[in-house]
C-alpha cells in the first residue's frame, strides 16, 4: 500500500520569517522515520507556544467573535453560473460497518483544432495580436530609424504573432559583409504600434535585445525606432529556421544533426540564462541558422525574445519567487513545458523541457500530443505530456534523448541546470571533427572545455551531489487519499469512511448527540467519508445528500436561513453531499460548478474579497465555494496532474497552509491560505495513502494533529 507523508511545523512566529526545519524533513518521503523525527523535535516548541493562550482566554475570544458575527447582516450572493445535471440515481452499496469506538468508526471493506500539423502554432499571448496589427497600415517602402542608414523594404522573411520580418536593403553605402551595422542586407522586424505588445510604448522585446543581442547565439540589433505606425528593429539578417530545415529534409532529421543542434542550443540557453533571462518560447521556428553561403551558415541563433522573462532579479540577484496562476499560459502549446501549461513562473527548467520536445520533434517528426483541437486543447496536450513516459516518447530516438528529457522534467523550480552534463549526453552521437559537423558546435565545446578545466568531465550517471535524485515526473500515476492534518488543542474528532448513502444519517445523528458537527466530507467510489469535530465553532448545521452536483435550490433555501456552506463532497456518479452551518465567520458566499478547474473565476472572486472555503469534485467536474470574511489574508492554488509536492513545500515556506483539497482522476488541486489569525501551532502534515488513513489518523490524534481536509483522487506514488 503506497504511503507518502510530508509535513511542516512552525509555531507563533511572523509568517514572513522563514526558519525552516532541515530540508529533508520537509520533503515528501516514503516511510515514517523522518516525519516522526521532525515531529519529536518540534513538539516541545509547539507545547510551549500553546501555553500563553488559556482555555478561558480562548473561550472569551470565541464569545467575542460570536457577538460580532451576530451583528453582521449576511448578504447572500446567488450561485453564479451553476451548471446542473439531471437527476442521477443513487445506488445503494452494501457496506459492512464495523462498530467504532470513540474517535473512529472501523470499516472493514476493501478500499480500495486539430493543431495545424504544419506548425507548432502561434505563441500564446501573441495569437490575438494578428488582426490588430498592420493589416490596414501598409508597410513603408523605405525605413530609417534611430540613426540608421536608409533601407529599402524588400521580401518578407517571416511572420509571427506580433511582428513581421522583411529584408532591408541598404540604399546607399554599406559593405558586402553579411552581418554588422554596415551590412548591405539586414532583417527589419516591424510591430504595429497598436499591437498588444506595444501597449506601453516600444515592444518589450527591444529591452531584452538590448541586454542579450549580440551575445552567443542571439542576433545583434543595430538600430531601432518608430517610423509612422510601426516600431522597427534593424537586426542581423539570418537564414532558414530549423522548422524550414526539418521540412526541407523530409520532416525528420538525422540523430547527428539533432545532437549538434542539442549541444549548441544548450550552450545558447546557458548564455541566455547566465544573463538572468529565460527565453520562454523555445521551438524549431525560433532557431535560425546563419545566412546560406556565408561563414555563418552552420551557426545557430535563437530569436524572438518577446516572451523572455527574468529568472533572476536584477536588483537582488536572487531567483524570482515561485508562483502558479493556472489561467496564465505563455509559449507555444506543442513545445511548452508542463509547468508553463499549469501557469507556473517560468524558470530555466522550462526552456530545457521545451528544448527536449523540440529535439524529439526534429528527430521523430512528430509529437504524440499533436492533433488536439478546441477550447481545452492546452489541458489535453498537458495531460498527454504528463501521461507519456520518456521511454515512450523517445522510443525511436537514441538513448541520450530520453536521458536529457528525464533530467529536465525532473528539475526543481530554482535548480541550476548542469549544462555541461546535458551537453555531454549528446556527444557520443556527434562526429569527432568539429569542422565536418552539420552545425557549428563552438559554443558547446567552450562550455565542455571550461568545465573540463575546472573539475573534469562529468559522466552521465554521476549526480552532482552523489545523491540519487527524486524523480518527480516519473512516478506511477495513482489514485489516493490525500489527508491534511493541523495541530490543534486537544479535541474530540471522529471519522467515518466507506459510508453508503443510507448509513449517513445515523452517523451524523450519533455525532450530533455526542456534541460533534461535520467539519469535512469527501467521497471515494460513491461512498462518503465524514469527519466530525467538537471544535468546529459552528452553532448549528444542516446537510443534504442530493443527486445533483450541487443542488442550487436547497443551497439557496439554506442561505435564506443564514446557513453557509461549510463543506462539500461529490461522488463519481454526480451526487453530492453539502453541509451548511451557522456560526461561520462568512458574510457572503458564492459557488461555481465547472468542467475544468475554474481558476479565472477564483481569481475574479479573490479580487472581490472572496476566498475559497470548500472544494470538491464529482467525476471530472469541480465545485468551488468561495466566501467573504473567510479569515484569510491571502490565498493561492496548487494544481497539477500529480501531487504538487514542490509547490506545497514552497508555499509552506512562505507561511501558507492547505485549507482545501480536491482531486479528479486527472488533477489534484490544493488551496493554500495565509490566515489572518495565526494559530499558536502552525504545524501541518499531509499524507497520501491508497486506503483511507484510519490508523494514521489515530496516531496523529495522539500528537494533537487533527484531520483538517481530505479528498480522494489523482496523485502519484
Ligand atoms: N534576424 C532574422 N533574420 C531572418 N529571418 C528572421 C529574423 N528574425 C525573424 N525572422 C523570421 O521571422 C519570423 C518571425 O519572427 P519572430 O519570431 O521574431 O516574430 P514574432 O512575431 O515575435 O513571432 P512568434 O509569434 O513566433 O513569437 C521568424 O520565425 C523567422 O522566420
Amino acid at each position: 500500500m503506497p504511503e507518502l507523508r510530508t509535513g511542516v511545523r512552525r509555531r507563533g512566529r511572523p509568517l514572513t520569517t522563514t526558519v525552516d526545519p532541515p530540508r529533508n524533513t520537509r520533503r515528501a518521503t516514503r516511510g515514517r522515520p523522518i516525519a516522526e523525527a521532525n515531529r519529536v523535535t518540534n513538539r516541545a516548541a509547539a507545547a510551549a507556544a500553546r501555553k500563553p493562550r488559556t482555555r478561558a482566554a480562548a473561550a472569551a475570544e470565541a464569545e467575542e467573535e460570536k457577538k460580532k458575527k451576530q451583528e453582521r447582516n449576511p448578504v447572500v450572493e446567488e450561485a453564479v453560473k451553476v451548471d446542473l445535471e439531471g437527476p442521477v440515481e443513487i445506488k445503494e452499496v452494501g457496506v459492512v460497518l464495523g462498530g467504532g469506538g470513540e474517535g473512529g468508526e472501523g470499516v472493514q471493506i476493501g478500499e480500495e483544432k486539430k493543431m495545424a500539423d504544419d506548425s507548432g502554432g502561434l505563441s500564446a499571448n501573441k495569437a490575438g495580436a494578428q488582426e490588430d496589427e498592420g493589416s490596414t497600415t501598409p508597410f513603408p517602402e523605405k525605413v530609417q530609424v534611430g540613426g540608421s542608414p536608409v533601407y529599402k523594404v524588400e521580401r518578407k522573411l517571416g511572420k509571427g504573432g506580433f511582428g513581421q520580418v522583411f529584408v532591408g536593403r541598404r540604399v546607399t553605402g554599406g559593405s558586402e559583409r553579411a552581418t554588422g551595422s554596415g551590412a548591405l542586407e539586414v532583417a527589419l522586424k516591424f510591430e504595429h504600434r497598436s499591437s498588444k505588445g506595444c501597449n506601453y510604448g516600444p515592444p518589450y522585446e527591444w529591452q531584452v535585445y538590448s541586454n542579450l543581442g549580440g551575445s552567443h547565439g542571439v542576433p545583434k540589433v543595430h538600430y531601432k525606432g518608430r517610423q509612422g505606425e510601426y516600431y522597427v528593429m534593424v537586426m542581423d539578417m539570418l537564414g532558414p529556421s530549423l522548422w524550414d530545415k526539418w521540412n526541407a529534409s523530409g520532416q525528420a532529421m538525422s540523430s547527428e544533426m539533432v545532437a549538434c543542434i542539442a549541444v549548441e542550443s544548450i550552450s545558447i540557453l546557458e548564455k541566455m540564462h547566465s544573463k538572468g533571462y529565460v527565453h520562454g518560447d523555445v521551438k524549431p521556428e525560433n532557431f535560425l541558422l546563419g545566412q546560406p553561403s556565408t561563414a555563418q551558415e552552420k551557426k545557430l541563433f535563437l530569436v524572438d525574445l518577446g516572451l523572455a522573462t527574468k529568472w533572476r532579479d536584477t536588483g537582488s540577484n536572487q531567483h524570482v519567487d515561485y508562483d502558479q496562476r493556472p489561467d496564465v499560459f505563455r509559449g507555444t502549446v506543442r513545445y511548452a513545458s508542463v509547468h508553463a501549461h499549469l501557469g507556473r513562473t517560468a524558470s530555466r527548467r522550462d526552456d530545457l523541457e521545451s528544448l527536449a520536445y523540440t529535439l524529439i520533434f526534429l528527430h521523430r517528426g512528430r509529437l504524440p500530443w499533436q492533433g488536439y483541437q478546441g477550447d481545452n486543447k492546452s489541458f489535453l496536450v498537458c495531460k498527454k505530456k504528463m501521461a507519456t513516459s520518456p521511454e515512450m516518447l523517445c522510443c525511436f530516438c537514441p538513448p541520450p534523448f530520453r536521458q536529457f528529457l528525464e533530467i529536465v522534467v525532473n528539475m526543481k523550480f530554482d535548480e541550476e541546470p548542469n549544462y555541461s552534463k546535458l551537453i555531454s549526453l549528446f556527444e557520443g552521437l556527434i562526429g569527432p571533427n568539429p569542422a565536418t559537423r552539420p552545425i557549428n558546435t563552438e559554443g558547446a565545446q567552450k562550455i565542455i572545455y571550461q568545465v573540463g578545466q575546472k573539475r573534469g568531465r562529468l559522466t552521465i550517471e554521476e549526480e552532482d551531489d552523489g545523491q540519487p535524485k527524486k524523480k518527480v515526473r516519473l512516478g506511477v500515476p495513482a489514485t489516493q487519499w490525500i489527508s491534511v492534518y493541523n495541530a490543534k488543542l486537544p479535541m474530540k474528532q471522529r471519522y467515518h469512511y466507506n459510508v453508503a448513502d443510507a448509513r449517513l444519517a445515523q452517523h451524523v445523528e450519533r455525532g450530533n448527540e455526542d456534541g460533534l458537527l461535520i467539519s469535512c466530507v469527501a467521497s471515494c467510489s460513491n461512498l462518503w467519508a465524514l469527519i466530525m469535530d467538537a471544535g468546529t465553532n459552528f452553532t448549528s448545521q444542516v446537510y443534504e445528500l442530493s443527486p445533483f452536483f450541487l443542488h442550487k435550490e436547497w443551497i439557496m433555501e439554506q442561505w435564506e436561513k443564514n446557513y453557509y456552506i461549510s463543506s462539500i463532497a461529490g461522488s463519481n456518479n454526480g451526487s453530492s453531499l453539502v453541509v451548511m452551518s451557522k456560526g461561520t465567520p462568512y458574510t457572503q458566499q458564492s459557488y461555481k460548478v465547472s468542467d475544468s478547474f475554474p481558476f479565472k473565476w477564483i481569481n475574479k472572486k479573490w479580487r472581490e474579497g472572496f476566498h475559497v472555503t470548500s472544494m470538491a469534485t464529482a467525476g471530472s467536474r469541480w465545485g468551488i465555494v468561495m466566501s467573504r470574511n473567510a479569515g484569510f489574508n491571502d490565498q493561492v492554488v496548487e494544481l497539477d496532474f500529480l501531487y504538487p509536492s514542490e509547490g506545497i513545500h514552497r508555499r509552506w515556506d512562505n507561511g501558507y497552509r492547505i485549507t482545501a483539497t480536491a482531486a479528479t482522476w486527472d488533477q489534484a488541486a490544493l488551496i493554500l491560505s495565509v490566515p489572518k489569525r495565526k494559530p499558536g501551532d502552525e504545524t501541518q502534515e499531509t499524507l497520501r495513502t491508497s486506503a483511507f488513513p484510519s490508523q494514521h489518523v489515530k496516531e496523529k490524534w495522539a500528537k494533537n494533529l487533527y484531520l483538517a481536509s481530505v479528498c480522494y483522487g489523482r496523485t502519484v506514488s
